[in-house]
């Protein structure tokens, strides 16, 4: 059994303050047993939002590491840097690095190889553009983005990968994939990963993004396929949040 996987990304968005305020509000309020509890923040606060939540069920991710331990990399954050602070997640390959950040699916899959290797359980985003869906190369693209981002991921590390599929053309527009749009493409995601780890693949929890708030998590939640969602504007606020992980 799957256990779903609420993950709030919070973007470039929150000062400390604001988000210890966030963390105070959610803290005890959270439903463990119907989902894991998610915070994926920028690095400014990632320190403060594990101390503020230790011994509560919330886990906290970042939004993007390097692939390389330490180096000459200006501006960038390594995996070990994350580790020691008991990072749980790393958001990899989110379309918005994608795009104004030149990530491609070769340094997606080195991301997600080195993730795993010290420790840290990568959620792995995949989605297809608007011109993309509707020259109906949807499934296209997310078996490649899929395939090339699980590449040498060990059979025993698969469980520790989420994939997030958000379809860029739903993110922060207002515009959602109906729930069997996406129920429809994420069951194909798990057929693709059955492809390459077989029935493995019924371990891998598969979220869906790109405008859920509370007032349609409930039936993106209820389809057969979709273990979860990672919301990007309707995270931002406890009160939101909180009935988010309450699907
Ligand atoms: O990572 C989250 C997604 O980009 C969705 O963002 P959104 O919920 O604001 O549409």
């Amino acid at each position: 059994m799957r256990k779903p996987i609420i993950a709030g990304n919070w973007k470039m968005n929150k000062t400390i303050k604001e988000a210890l305020e966030f963390a105070e509000a959610v803290k005890g309020n959270t439903c463990p047993d119907k989902a894991e509890a998610v915070i994926c923040a920028p690095f400014t606060l990632l320190k403060d939002l594990k101390e503020a939540t230790k011994g509560t069920d919330i886990k906290i991710g970042a939004q993007n590491m390097h692939f390389e331990e330490s180096g000459a990399f200006t501006g960038e954050v390594s995996p070990l840097m994350l580790k020691e602070l008991d990072i749980d997640y790393v958001v990899i390959g989110h379309s918005e690095r994608r795009e104004y950040f030149n990530e491609t699916d070769e340094t997606v899959n080195k991301k997600v190889l080195k993730a795993l290797e010290v420790g840290i359980d990568p959620i792995l985003c995949c989605g297809e553009t608007l011109e993309e869906r509707e020259a109906d190369k949807t499934k296209d693209v997310v078996k490649v983005q899929v395939e090339e981002g699980l590449k040498n991921v060990a059979k025993e590390d698969l469980a520790k990968v989420v994939i997030a599929y958000e379809p860029i053309w739903a993110i922060g527009t207002g515009k959602t994939a109906t729930a069997e749009q996406a129920n429809d493409v994420i069951a194909y995601i798990r057929e693709v990963v059955k492809g390459l780890y077989g029935e493995l693949a019924e371990e891998v929890r598969i979220q869906y993004g790109g405008s859920v708030k509370p007032a349609n998590v409930s039936e993106i939640m209820a389809q057969s396929d979709i273990d979860g969602a990672l919301v990007g504007g309707a995270s931002l606020k406890a009160e939101d949040y909180l009935a988010l992980l309450n699907f």
